[in-house]
């Protein structure tokens, strides 16, 4: 597992666009027959990928985590961003049809994937809310085509839908035509954010801008790679075509509205 300590917002001017990739940018998840995991000490969140090729994967425990089991004191969201696919987890079979999502919750024991490709987020945990699948969640519709970034934010685990401990995650579809996400942007303080970008094309990207809003810099990110956003880092972006985009936080509070909007005069 790959384990990567927290940055300040200091240490970014000056860092190449190497550096800034190898801290940020959470590519090679998906792997066709493998589970892969990224830990980020921002938040202790945990990112992976679970791509089945010949048969079925099992979420792995890596000694980093310092546990009996990957969910002994932690939970965790999935998300298919391909096919169909099944996720098993304690013996009980979820169907999950692409964009669904799964919550699985904390003292699980055995997870195992089979089809689909599956983007995983862990946060810690203090209790156990119960694994539930979620194929019908809260829409918000927001931006317009003037703005090209009329999308639709799709909120599955969070306080007025699936309940978890920190995990608040959701998965956003933009609009044909549409190409901007999260633009006027914002930053959390009291949380960290990561974003997966999927259904892009293999020659397509997206320009993902981050840092503080004053201080910006930009990463080049293709299909299914992520970003992780520091509670002091802006997060939005624009596609060279469609896509989608999983956002999936952990922090101090799940109130999705605790958020400082950023006016696009002061982004440098
Ligand atoms: O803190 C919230 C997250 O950044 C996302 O929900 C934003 C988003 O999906 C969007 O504006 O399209
Ligand atoms: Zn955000």
């Amino acid at each position: 597992m790959d384990v990567r300590h927290a940055t300040a917002p200091d240490q970014i001017p000056g860092m190449t666009t190497e550096q800034l990739r190898a801290r940020f940018l959470a590519d090679g998840l998906f792997r066709p027959g493998e589970v892969r995991l990224l830990y980020s000490h921002e938040d202790r969140l945990v990112l992976g990928g679970a791509l089945p090729a010949a048969g079925p994967l099992t979420l792995p425990n890596p000694s980093a985590l310092g546990s009996a089991t990957f969910l002994e004191r932690r939970e965790l969201g999935v998300v298919n961003v391909g096919p169909p696919g099944t996720v098993t987890v304690d013996g009980s079979v979820f169907e999950l049809g692409g964009r669904d999502v799964l919550y699985v919750g904390r003292g699980t024991r055995d997870v195992t994937f089979e089809g689909g490709a599956f983007y995983l987020v862990s946060t810690t945990a203090h209790t156990s809310h119960p694994t539930t699948l979620s194929t019908d969640p809260e829409r918000l519709a927001l931006g317009g085509r003037e703005g090209a970034n009329e999308r639709v934010v799709h909120k599955h685990i969070h306080e007025g839908g699936i309940r978890s401990c920190q995990l608040v995650l959701g998965v956003t579809v933009l609009a044909p035509g549409s190409m901007w996400n999260t633009m006027p942007c914002h930053t959390h303080h009291r949380r960290t954010e990561a974003y997966l970008y999927f259904d892009l094309g293999p020659d397509d990207r997206v320009i993902h801008l981050m840092g503080e809003p004053a201080q910006t810099r930009n990463l080049v990110v293709a299909d299914r790679e992520a970003v992780v956003s520091p509670p002091w880092s802006v997060h939005c972006g624009f596609g060279t075509r469609g896509y989608a985009f999983v956002w999936a936080m952990g922090g101090e509070n799940q109130d999705y509205q605790d958020m400082v909007p950023v006016a696009i005069g002061d982004l440098r």
